[in-house]
């Protein structure tokens, strides 16, 4: 069975295949190969563990998970060369985390008309330090792992103060509307869960909510950790600074959060790690999104341009899900405010466009 394949096997896969255009592929030189295929991490994670999915996937586009936050270091001969290859950096030199000054921001409702966002969502992901990824981690572990974060829960006050939910026990009708709602996560990506994401499912796995819905966390879906501030519309100012005080809140708790130097916060996926900070509306851009342009108008604004169920899903009546694509490199709050820019610069043309058709 593939799934329990030996990194012999799996490097058998991954170099024979000829059209394989993963970063994994890419950068996983034989001579990397050699040197890695022994290693294991203090957590006893392997090359194997990390490279699973992407040699089960040959359609991937990173290929390689990081299989606990030790594998930084253990494999950084080929995840460094990954990492610079996706966050597109010619040095790992990631610099100190910075949110800004929350009294002075430069941004507030991107769309005070309402007629363009939909809804505005900041999340980052936390891993603990103490802990591996799904690949090394025991069903006995996850579930410790929850108990210490519903712990930090406790410490959250205010508009943040809410109530944990864990998904075993909850009903399939109650998993369908959250999700549906774009609050939960589901278990059907089949590249996470080639990687060991849905190891025990749903075991250890939940969601907390604080009593508006506004703030939520999710816990052990990829990341041990996503902390996510969302709401209606597109007021990105109240979104950031709640979510930047949930941080401040959780940190202030006593967790210690994986994190390494010139790379900042560390996750399971390498595409993730640095601010570790997806900032996104969900927006209605037909007129743009018909364009030609589109992909290319992006692209220059450092933007990408997701379907409004997630990643790899299509829009729906021109509607997108438009988020800052840079993480690693910048600082928090230059990861937002590049992301405003971008917002800002799509709402323009699709006004532009859209009166031209007139
Ligand atoms: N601005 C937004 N408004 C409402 N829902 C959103 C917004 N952005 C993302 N979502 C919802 O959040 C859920 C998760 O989306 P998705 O998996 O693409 O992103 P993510 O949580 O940032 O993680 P990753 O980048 O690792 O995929 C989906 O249901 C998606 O529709």
């Amino acid at each position: 069975m593939l799934a329990m394949a030996s990194v012999e096997e799996l490097w058998a896969k991954l170099d024979g295949a000829a059209d394989c255009k993963s970063l994994l592929k890419n950068n996983l030189t034989k001579e990397r190969y050699e040197a890695l295929k022994d290693k294991k991490t203090k957590f006893g994670g392997t090359l194997a563990d990390c490279i699973r999915s992407g040699c089960l996937n040959l359609d991937s586009g990173v290929g390689i998970y990081a299989c606990d936050p030790d594998a930084y270091t253990v494999f950084a001969d080929v995840l460094d060369a990954v990492i610079k290859e996706y966050h597109k950096v010619p040095e790992l030199k990631h610099p100190e985390p910075e949110m800004g000054d929350l009294d002075k921001l430069n941004f507030g409702d991107l769309d005070p008309s309402g007629e363009y966002i939909v809804s505005t969502r900041v999340r980052v992901g936390r891993s603990h330090d103490s802990y591996g990824f799904p690949p090394v981690l025991t069903k006995q572990e996850r579930l410790k792992m929850e108990e210490d974060t519903k712990a930090a829960f406790e410490k959250f006050s205010g508009e943040l103060a809410g109530k944990y939910f864990p998904l075993e026990g909850m009903s399939k009708e109650d998993q369908k509307q959250m999700t549906e709602d774009h609050f939960l996560f589901k278990d059907d990506d089949r590249f996470l869960r080639d990687a060991g994401g849905y190891n025990d499912w749903c075991s250890g796995r939940g969601i907390f909510f604080n009593t508006a819905k506004n703030f939520l966390v999710w816990v052990n879906e990829e990341d041990h950790l996503r902390l996510i501030s969302m709401q209606k519309g597109g007021d990105l100012a109240a979104v950031y600074k709640r979510l930047v005080v949930a941080i401040n809140t959780m940190t202030a708790s006593g967790l210690s959060f994986a994190k390494r130097d010139g790379l900042g916060y560390l996750t399971f996926c390498p595409s993730n790690l640095g601010t570790a900070l997806r900032a996104s509306v969900h927006m209605k851009i037909p007129n743009l999104a018909a364009s030609p342009e589109f992909k290319s108008f992006c692209d220059n604004l450092n933007i990408q341009a997701r379907g409004i169920h997630g990643e790899h899903t299509e829009s729906v009546g021109g509607v997108y899900d438009l988020s800052n694509k840079r993480r690693l490199g910048l600082t928090e709050y230059q990861a937002v405010e590049e992301m405003r820019v971008g917002v800002e610069a799509c709402l323009a043309k699709e006004k532009e466009l859209a009166a031209a058709k007139k």
